[in-house]
């Protein structure tokens, strides 16, 4: 029997059926991408080292020889990347075969060899950490600025313009899945814009650590080979050039913290984001919402009539593998046995599977979104199917009477529990309430106008904080 596998079938997920949805951040973090950074931090370590003359009277490097180099990860690609595997097959070792490759790539440039005094600046006073943490969070500030906080911030676009144009559309509240006090369509899908919002704020201000300490974080090596440089200025100088923010007290390891932070706020996103899908899925259920686009032809295999919200499933179930991923990145990142374990290296390999899903379900939200239309009239029929829910408002009312002193206005709350609890009322046994209450003919006149249409409170006002009122 023929083996799949023979015919590079991808076993999960993302780079089969989800690949277009997540391509985009095959460039930021897959294994290629990682050894193409760790390339990249390499040959700026080599520039960086002959330009300021760290090792007094090593050699230097030209313009074109600069150029040349920096053109090694630029043009990093298939090639490279088989060429590096077959080294990475004699070291077993993943950085010592990107050295390797680099010394390569060195040698050949022109005027230079093997044997050229230069070579051995390639990859000086650095342990593999060094390389790889500055490598990585080169990689995931790329993923997280140019691909995940774009998509996230259109989604949250999308939301925020819902919201604004269902500002004042009433709706029927469930808090415990019950009917209750009324609010709009645009004021509750403002309050997920809001917590998104802050959450992408979060985010936005995430900082990138890198460490360039050594084998130990003590400078060690640096200083027994050139005593008198100022190692702590240069690591700093050097991670700061690389647009990081430096870490000046590690073990071997970067300790991976900022790591641990982004991946929590990345988490918390995704659980709002969650929050947002079964909402939303329920009010279709409800007929708040019709899918009325970009459901495919086929609903249901066997039920002709139905359109299912698949692409909320989809979400929800993404949003979970990639908290799960992003939750053990977290707790397990953040610990390192003494100076170093290697566990962070193999978990460090499923960060792009840990946004990849966060992504897919980016997309999924959108796309499920961008199929809805609101029904307003499905809306009004459940809130007029429900006035005792303006039990509430007249109690209130009484409430505030019965402190200034007006009589016959104690215990509301227990005469509407009376009129309401447990049954259905509708608006003439609710006005002859309001009339046989004795209460004065403003308020009256007041409470008889209010319907559960009408009874929303602020809601569309609070929508403005997240979306600014049209103008003109
Ligand atoms: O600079 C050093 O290498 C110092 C060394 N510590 C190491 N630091 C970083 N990488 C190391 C280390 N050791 C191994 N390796 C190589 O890491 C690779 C791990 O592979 P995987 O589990 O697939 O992520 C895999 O390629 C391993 O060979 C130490 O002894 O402290």
């Amino acid at each position: 029997m023929p083996s799949l596998a023979d015919a590079q079938v991808a076993l999960g997920a993302l780079d089969g059926r989800y690949r277009s949805a997540v391509a985009p951040l095959v460039d930021h973090l897959s294994e290629p991408a990682l050894n193409r950074e760790r390339l990249r931090v390499e040959v700026e370590w080599l520039i960086y080292l002959t330009r300021h003359q760290v090792i007094p009277g090593c050699g230097t490097l030209t313009a074109d020889e600069q150029s040349a180099l920096r053109a090694i990860p630029a043009r990093f690609g298939p090639d490279d990347i088989a060429e590096l595997a077959a080294i990475e097959a004699e070291t077993h070792h993943d950085v010592k075969a990107v050295e390797y490759l680099l010394k390569r790539r060195f040698a050949a440039l022109p005027g230079r060899s093997e044997d050229d005094p230069l070579t051995e600046l390639i990859h000086f006073g650095a342990t593999s950490e060094d390389v790889n943490n500055v490598s990585y969070a080169l990689m995931i500030r790329g993923a997280i600025t140019q691909v995940w906080l774009p998509a996230a911030r259109a989604l949250l676009a999308q939301v925020e313009a819902m919201a604004g144009a269902l500002r004042a559309v009433p709706l029927l509240a469930h808090t415990h899945g019950q009917p209750a006090t009324p609010t709009t369509m645009g004021k509750e899908l403002a309050v997920l814009t809001w917590r998104l919002g802050r959450q992408l704020g979060r985010i936005e201000r995430a900082e990138y650590l890198g460490k360039f300490n050594g084998a130990t974080g003590t400078y060690g090596a640096h200083l027994a080979a050139v005593p008198d440089a100022d190692w702590q200025r240069i690591s700093a100088e050097f991670v700061g050039s690389l647009g990081l923010t430096w870490n000046p007290l590690t073990t071997q390891i970067e300790s991976h913290d900022w790591q641990a932070e982004l991946y929590a706020d990345l988490a918390r996103f995704n659980r709002i984001l969650h929050n947002l899908c079964t909402d939303v899925w329920t009010y279709i259920s409800l007929g708040y919402f019709a899918q009325v686009r970009g459901q495919g032809t086929i609903g249901s295999s066997t039920m002709p009539h139905k359109v299912n919200p698949i692409r909320f499933e989809n979400a929800e179930a993404n949003l979970e593998v990639s908290n799960a991923l992003l939750d053990v990145l977290a707790a397990t990142l953040v610990t390192s046995r003494l100076q170093r374990d290697l566990t962070d290296s193999s978990m460090q390999r499923n960060v792009g599977t840990a946004i990849g899903h966060s992504l897919l379900a980016l997309d999924n939200v959108a796309r499920g979104l961008s199929g809805l239309d609101a029904d307003p009239g499905a809306m009004a029929a459940d809130l007029d199917a429900n006035w005792e829910v303006l039990a509430e408002p007249i109690q209130s009312a009484m409430r505030a009477l019965a402190a200034q002193g007006v009589p016959g206005m104690a215990n509301p709350y227990e005469r509407l529990k009376e009129l309401t609890r447990g049954r259905r009322i509708g608006a003439t046994e609710l006005r002859e309430f309001i009339e046989g209450l004795g209460l004065p003919a403003d308020v009256a006149a007041r409470l008889t106008t209010l319907t559960p249409q009408t009874y929303v409170g602020l809601a569309p006002q609070l929508v403005d904080r997240v979306v600014p009122p049209t103008t003109g």
